[in-house]
């Protein structure tokens, strides 16, 4: 795919809300020689913002943006918007919160009231990127963010074709995988692929509340695989799963039903079809895990993993990739996981099936231990 330079935005592009979202955005459009002018009403946020190189202050900027981000929590998103649309009157202005629904029924009343024109809201566009971190502002954001990740576009009929062409030159420069989607269809999905997953994780993770330092010491992947973002920032997801709540709770009601099935199995473990029954929830877990897709949207490709024991010490997988470079083999995934107790961490990298031999006798060479 041809890189992106961000030449064809016409013009700059204003982010309002420089937190991990915004300015991970800032920090993508700067480097592909964007011009990006920031705010944000804490001046904290905006500063650092502008520290680490996400664009500059816009009391700089010298003309109207041409394209306006709203990276605000989803709350104020539809107030923020508004106001852009009438500030801006050529200006596309697009917003990335994690709803749609309530957002834009908020801007269609503006538009009955006679507070926003039918026109000014025809130059919004709502985009989604499904890319984001358990953390929260400017200094956890990462240019990198949205690379190969999914992005929506909400296209509605009454769009300009321009916005949704700044929102796909948007999206395509920070390197993410544009899909489009009505608003409706938008909320009923990330229900379920990303509001289900963060109720789930801090479902679990509340469990551990009292639990005893010596049972949490055991701790492995499988707990740290699944309670991940159970250390998102709560007053964010107040706001998502509140403002998504009809299309949340049709989902609830049937993992309720299915909770309440594997009680009644488990207060009789051994009775009639009980085992049956246990494994047939695991088996429909396996069939859910296996039509989650790889990179790109692609259907869910099977990486080998390899795993590499490193010294838990600063450089060590940088060192690692960079004999993996010299080898001349692409790292498909990576994750790093840390031994609890122990100086030494554990490096699997997931790579082709078809080069998983030469990386693993290459690197035994060179002198790393490679878990077989
Ligand atoms: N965190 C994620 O993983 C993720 C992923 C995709 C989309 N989103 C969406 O991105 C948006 C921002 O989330 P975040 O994770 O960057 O949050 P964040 O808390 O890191 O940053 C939000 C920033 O918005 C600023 N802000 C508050 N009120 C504002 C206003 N009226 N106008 C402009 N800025 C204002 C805050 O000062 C803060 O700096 C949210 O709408 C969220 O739903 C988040
Ligand atoms: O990876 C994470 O930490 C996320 O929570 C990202 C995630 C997701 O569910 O995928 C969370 C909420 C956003 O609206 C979009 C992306």
């Amino acid at each position: 795919m041809a890189k992106h330079t961000a030449d064809s935005l016409g013009g700059a592009v204003l982010i309002r809300g420089t937190g991990l979202l915004g300015t991970s955005i800032g920090l993508g459009l700067s480097k592909a020689g964007a011009q990006v002018y920031l705010s944000d009403p804490s001046p904290s946020a905006q500063a650092v913002a502008v520290d680490i190189g996400a664009g500059a202050p816009l009391g700089e900027a010298t003309t109207d943006p041409a394209v306006v981000v709203i990276a605000a929590p989803p709350d104020v998103c539809a107030a923020e918007i508004a106001d852009a649309l009438q500030r801006y009157p050529n200006a596309v202005v697009l917003d990335i919160a994690s709803i749609k629904v309530a957002l834009l029924e908020d801007l269609q009343k503006r538009v009955a009231a006679g507070e926003l024109t039918a026109e000014q809201l025809s130059r919004y566009i709502g985009c989604h990127p499904m890319a984001g971190r358990e953390r929260s502002g400017p200094v956890a954001a990462r240019g990198e963010l949205f690379t190969s990740m999914p992005w929506v576009i909400c296209r509605r009929a009454d769009v300009q074709e321009a916005a949704v062409n700044a929102a796909l030159e948007i999206a395509h420069t920070l390197g993410a995988s544009v899909s489009y989607m009505d608003t409706a269809d938008h909320d009923a999905s990330v229900a379920l692929i990303s509001h289900l997953p963060q109720i789930a994780a801090s479902l679990v993770a509340s469990r551990l509340q009292d639990t005893r330092p010596e049972s949490l010491a055991l701790a492995g992947n499988g707990l740290r695989d699944v309670t991940r973002i159970a250390a998102s920032d709560p007053s964010l997801w107040v706001q998502i799963l509140s403002g998504n709540a009809p299309r949340i709770v049709e989902i609830l009601y049937g993992v309720r039903e299915d909770l309440n099935r594997l009680i009644n199995t488990m207060e009789n473990p051994t009775g009639p079809g009980a085992r049956l029954d246990i494994a047939q929830l695991m088996s429909e877990g396996n069939t859910g895990h296996a039509r989650i897709p790889g990179k790109h949207g692609a259907p869910p490709q099977a990486f080998t993993k390899v795993t590499v024991i490193v010294d838990d010490t600063p450089g060590q997988i940088a060192a690692l990739l960079a004999d993996i470079g010299r080898i001349g083999i692409n790292v498909e995934d990576l994750r790093m996981e840390h031994s609890a107790g122990h100086q030494v961490g554990m490096v699997e990298v997931a790579v082709v099936p078809g080069v998983r031999d030469t990386l693993i006798e290459s690197l035994t060479e060179i002198g790393w231990k490679v878990v077989q």
